[in-house]
């Protein structure tokens, strides 16, 4: 992968995206000319109305979008271009994907629901590691397992559980680990600390910071949880029905908003809310 020669590695410039016409359905645009660079180091938060292309932002960034074994519908970038890691993603060939997606670690928004039921904690873990390589060594594919899991805080004994004997928040975490297991420069993560309980979701949430703190790694971190993006983002962007309403440093964005969906977001933040999903869904 070409290194990113400007020294950002993720640069958002004029995109747009579209889920095509499909059936009866005509083509939607989910995301409309969003300009926005994340530099080296830094976690930028993401927020956002429902609906307004955050996990479709994810899908694209995180290569996901372009899988040729995805059955889902699929946006496409329509306007702009997206550039990850030095990789344009508008006309990425689909033989590079893979390889795309071997630098982006990805925890989709449904991570915990959809881990393979019948593999054990530890062949989750491990798989995107023999994906990419399938003789990796036994030993070492145990031990960087191992460390992974330690390094979301859960015990070693769940090496051998299955999916079905986890909670929730542990479903999370093996998401998380394996979205990392291959040490990626760049993490997509849409709503990791969603229905995660308080510890949890802080240990969560410091295992990103601290991520966040080797610069070389970056990630966008699709979050409501105010306490989580207080400690773990730089910088927060706020999308509302497809387009950019605000972007900066909390303070920045709250301080004097301008746009009516931050404005209402700020009130939210004022009644002392911690979880700033749906609260301005009379907006919306
Ligand atoms: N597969 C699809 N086909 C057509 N339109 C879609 C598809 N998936 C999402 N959309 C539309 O694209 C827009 C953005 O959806 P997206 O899931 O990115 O929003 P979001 O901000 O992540 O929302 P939420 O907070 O509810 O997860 C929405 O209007 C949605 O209805």
């Amino acid at each position: 992968m070409r290194g990113a020669a400007h020294g950002y590695p993720i640069v958002l410039s004029d995109l747009s995206l579209e889920y095509p016409p499909r059936g009866a359905s005509p083509a939607h645009v989910a995301l409309h000319g969003l300009t926005l660079q994340v530099a080296p180091g830094e976690v930028l938060g993401v927020l956002g109305s429902a609906g307004s292309g955050k996990s479709t932002l994810a899908k694209v960034l995180s290569g996901a979008a372009f899988e040729p074994r995805s059955n889902e519908a699929r946006p496409v970038i329509t306007g702009g271009q997206a550039t990850v890691l030095g990789q344009p993603l508008r006309g990425l060939p689909k033989r590079k994907v893979a390889e795309y997606r071997f630098h982006v670690g990805y925890l989709p928004q449904d991570a915990a629901s959809t881990l393979p039921p019948d593999h054990s904690v530890a062949e989750i873990i491990g798989e995107p590691i023999l994906e990419r390589d399938r003789r990796y060594n036994a030993r070492a594919l145990a031990t960087r397992v191992a460390t992974m899991l330690d390094g979301v805080r859960l015990p070693l004994g769940m090496l051998e559980k299955y999916p079905y004997e986890l909670s929730g928040g542990q479903r999370q975490r093996v998401a998380l680990a394996r979205a990392l297991v291959l040490g990626p420069s760049v993490l997509i993560a849409d709503e990791p600390t969603a229905g995660i309980d308080l510890t949890v979701r802080d240990a969560v949430a410091q295992l990103i910071a601290e991520l966040g703190e080797r610069h070389a790694f970056s990630a966008v971190l699709i979050t409501h949880d105010l306490p989580v993006l207080r400690s773990v983002a730089d910088r927060i962007a706020v999308l509302d029905r497809g387009e950019l309403a605000a972007i900066g440093t909390i303070e920045e964005v709250f301080q004097d908003p301008h746009h009516p969906y931050v404005q209402a977001l700020a009130g939210a933040l004022d009644g002392g809310h911690a979880i700033i999903d749906d609260l301005a869904e009379p907006l919306a």
